[in-house]
């Protein structure tokens, strides 16, 4: 059968906002201990050019960093951030002050930007960018006004512009690489929510009718055969009533399971409805799928089901019908279910064909 739809274990409850949050946080944690890293090195770079206020600050920024770090991992994510947002804008302030706007200290700045507009949640993106432009303006005033504090040669500040602008390429590819990788995480989730059940992992009723129309259509030109096999557990409603819904639920993707074994590659099996299945299977005649399906039945009718109480004997019945060449695929369902109906009515666990 198809491998995208082998059953799988349950999905998970959907912790959408929680998985991008715990991703988020642990990448706010790299981003403080790279930045601590990243301070060392510039201790030794500001001790090299001889301005040891700038290496005393970064002495500070480290421990700021490192600070924040374990905030965040005993769960303070707020007042972790917070101190890394007032290491990164005092920092600003007093190394441009310090020596110079033009010593680039303010493009770290920048990358608050991206960060504010994506992880904005409350709507407060657009008063925090203009209070971060307010800022930045008014530093470049400031710095520009008062001039270097405690001025470097030139070559110095050209070194240490130099030094941040290739950190914050670096910083900016990696943050725009995060959040590409949450995009295409969030997507897989989204399109493995509209696609598959979640209870057995098979494809659901849309799904299957979208893979199964491009599957019959390639048939039909080939002069294939196409065989749909529809089947139903049988009497499921006392077992639920009997055991409880969770195991009911463990029946089903029990079956999923056996359906899904006993099934080709390239087949598409799906939950069609609550206890119903359904198959379409391609270069399969008519006789083909008719021993397929009393293969299965005869599987699941020898082997009850053990979920932890009482083995639980177990039926199904089907419906086989052939796709009639220029039939569409609900015209060939409609004439599957009707089989299964006359299984059903025939006293159950039987393969009918319509
Ligand atoms: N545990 C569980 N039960 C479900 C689910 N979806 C539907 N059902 C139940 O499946 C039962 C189907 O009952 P019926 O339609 O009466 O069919 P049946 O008892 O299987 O009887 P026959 O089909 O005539 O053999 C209903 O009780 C539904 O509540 C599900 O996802 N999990």
């Amino acid at each position: 059968m198809n491998p995208t739809f082998k059953p799988r274990p349950p999905l998970a409850p959907q912790r959408g906002s929680s998985l991008a949050g715990k991703a988020y946080w642990a990448m706010v944690q790299r981003v403080a201990l790279t930045a601590a890293a990243i301070d060392v090195g510039y201790i030794a770079l500001f001790l090299w050019l001889g301005s040891l206020p700038l290496a005393a600050i970064n002495v500070v920024s480290i421990g700021m960093y490192l600070g924040a770090y374990r905030l965040i991992q005993k769960r303070y994510n707020v007042a972790g951030l917070l101190l890394i947002w007032l290491e990164v804008v005092g920092h600003s302030a007093l190394g441009s002050l310090l020596i110079g706007w033009d010593s680039g200290f303010h493009y770290y700045l920048l990358m608050f930007i991206p960060a504010i507009v994506i992880a904005n949640t409350r709507g407060y993106a657009a008063p925090m960018v203009l209070a971060l432009l307010a800022y930045y303006l008014g530093l470049h005033a400031l710095s520009s006004h008062l001039g270097p504090l405690d001025p470097l040669p030139a070559r110095s500040v050209n070194i240490v512009n130099w030094v941040h602008i290739c950190l914050v390429f670096a910083m900016s590819a990696a943050l725009s690489a995060f959040y590409r990788r949450t995009i295409l995480i969030a997507e897989a989730r989204l399109r493995k929510q509209a696609t598959l059940d979640p209870l057995t992992g098979l494809a659901n009723r849309s799904h299957f009718e979208a893979l199964s129309t491009n599957a019959l259509a390639r048939s039909q030109r080939d002069g294939a055969p196409v065989t749909l096999l529809l089947c139903d557990v049988d009497l499921f409603k006392r077992i639920n009533d009997q055991y409880g819904h969770a195991v009911g639920d463990e029946v089903l993707v029990a079956m999923a399971k056996v359906l899904a074994a006993n099934l080709r590659e390239g087949d598409v099996l799906a939950r069609w409805g609550g206890e119903e299945f359904l198959a379409l299977m391609p270069a399969s005649p008519l006789d083909a799928a008719c021993a397929t399906a009393e293969r299965i039945r005869t599987a699941i009718e020898q082997t009850p089901l053990d979920v932890g109480q009482a083995p639980i004997a177990l039926t199904m019945s089907f419906g086989v019908a052939q796709v009639h060449s220029a039939e569409d695929l609900q015209a060939a369902i409609a004439r599957a279910d009707k089989a299964l109906y006359q299984s059903k009515n025939a006293g159950r666990n039987r393969v009918s064909v319509a």
